[in-house]
């Protein structure tokens, strides 16, 4: 089965309901915060009441695999009924669960997340370059084929991050910039959006412009760090400057938080899908 491709399907869905990712991320703290127990039904409770709270108006939303590991097997037979009942819904399911290794256990990552074949199918997959760019070659060919994508982790939004990818190569580009322009080329000739993303934190300021790091790959840019991380939306000029329209803001606990109750989730993402709105087209 071959998609539309995932950059036209995900412009859409930032177009009509908003440029916002909601991620569902169950930590121990929420499910307590909630009335849940610590196991997996109160993970599966946890879930559904998200998912039915919130795909249906939302246009990214973004599974942690971590907290759904933490649990096993009942666990991950929670995670692939929470894709499949979002994507039901209407949602798109990006799945953040930073994969990366040597090519050839890639291509084993690449067909969990991204064959329409697999009980995991996502629409995207966030993964790791830093085993190389050219590891990532075999979730890169598979989206290709099957209409998804992957969003490669450049400046992430945690400060530890930047040792790794501002560190200066050879020719004098940051690592971050070198992942950039690999994705530039991905994303080369698509319309209206690529489908090989970025991840790009909000918390970065102007850090990003001081170090001229050209954020505009073609593609999308997943903004994680709104809420919990301290950045807000008013922040994301100053990161994404003319690159502004293709990001992706991503926020979990300061959504989450809100529930369980459902009309209390959706006036959460409602009230940040509409601020961000605002900041991208003013
Ligand atoms: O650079 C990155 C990449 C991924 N994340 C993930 O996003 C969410 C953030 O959760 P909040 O509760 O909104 O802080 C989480 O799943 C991270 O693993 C990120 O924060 N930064």
């Amino acid at each position: 089965m071959t998609l539309e491709p995932f950059g036209a399907r995900l412009r859409r869905a930032m177009d009509t309901r908003g440029p916002l990712c909601v991620g569902i991320d169950p930590h121990a703290s929420l499910l307590a915060a909630w009335g849940l127990d610590d196991d997996p039904a109160g993970l599966e409770r946890f879930c559904r009441t998200v998912v039915e709270a919130l795909a249906d108006r939302v246009a990214v939303l973004k599974p942690q695999s971590a907290f759904f590991e933490r649990f096993g097997s009942r666990g991950i037979a929670v995670l692939e009924r929470t894709v499949a009942d979002a994507r039901a819904a209407g949602a798109l399911v990006l799945m953040d669960a930073k994969r990366g290794d040597i090519g050839s256990t890639m291509a084993a990552y690449a067909a969990t997340y991204l064959d329409p074949a697999s009980p995991l199918f996502s629409d995207a997959v966030t993964v790791s370059p830093y085993l190389g760019y050219g590891s990532l070659r075999p979730a890169v060919d598979l989206a290709r084929a099957c209409g998804t994508g992957i969003f490669a982790l450049a400046l992430t939004s945690n400060p530890e991050g930047a040792e790794v990818q501002r560190a200066t190569g050879a020719d004098g580009s940051t690592v971050a910039a070198t992942v950039l322009g690999h994705l530039r080329e991905e994303n080369a000739g698509e319309q209206p959006l690529g489908s090989f993303g970025a991840v790009v934190g909000a918390t970065l300021g102007a850090t990003v412009a001081e170090a001229g790091i050209d954020l505009d790959t073609g593609g999308p840019l997943l903004a994680p760090g709104i809420g919990a991380q301290g950045a807000t939306p008013a922040d994301l000029p100053a990161v994404f400057g003319s690159a502004l329209r293709n990001v992706l803001p991503s926020v979990s606990r300061d959504v989450l938080r809100h529930g369980p109750d459902a009309a209390a989730l959706r006036a959460a993402a409602d009230r940040i899908a509409d601020e961000v709105r605002a900041v991208v087209t003013s």
